[in-house]
């Protein structure tokens, strides 16, 4: 192969890496912080009995966070810090006393989105004790682009 096609291929090689990256195609991350099981008491229900009692809600939030940067730092201030979010999540929880768990999953998510800067969540709420028959019964809702 002459010098000139060897240099064109280079040009090339180099055109179609910044492709790739500006497509976002390069190690993207696909990494997430978990919560599972945030158990928070608070007024919870559509019916009158329960705006006079708190229960139990149980929350797991899946969140999408590129984990390397911490990961090389060792330093919290660069990771979703799982303490300030749950804390947050049941101070929310507490003041907003919402009738729907889906307006809590509305809430908790946008608060997550706005606050803490999270792409994608994924966010269930189990409300253990309403449906006696069953073990738990709750929603889950996704919010954001993943990656
Ligand atoms: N999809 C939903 N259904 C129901 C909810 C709710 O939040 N989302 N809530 C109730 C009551 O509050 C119930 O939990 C009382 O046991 C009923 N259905």
């Amino acid at each position: 192969m002459s010098g000139h096609s060897i240099a064109c291929l280079h040009i090339i090689q180099s055109a179609l890496s910044a492709i790739h990256w500006e497509s976002g195609l390069a190690e993207r991350s696909v990494d997430t912080v978990l919560i599972e099981g945030l158990a928070v008491d608070t007024v919870v229900g559509v019916y009158d009995w329960e705006r006079e009692v708190t229960q139990r809600l149980l929350v797991d939030l899946e969140m999408a966070w590129d984990n390397r940067v911490p990961g090389a730092s060792d330093n919290v201030a660069d990771a979703l810090d799982y303490a300030a979010v749950s804390e947050r999540v049941t101070q929310c929880l507490q003041v907003l006393q919402p009738q729907l768990l889906e307006r809590a999953a509305e809430e908790v998510a946008a608060m997550l989105q706005s606050e803490f800067g999270v792409r994608w969540l994924r966010l269930a709420l189990h409300k253990p004790g309403a449906v006696p028959s069953a073990r738990s019964v709750g929603v889950r809702v996704e919010r954001g682009v993943r990656a």
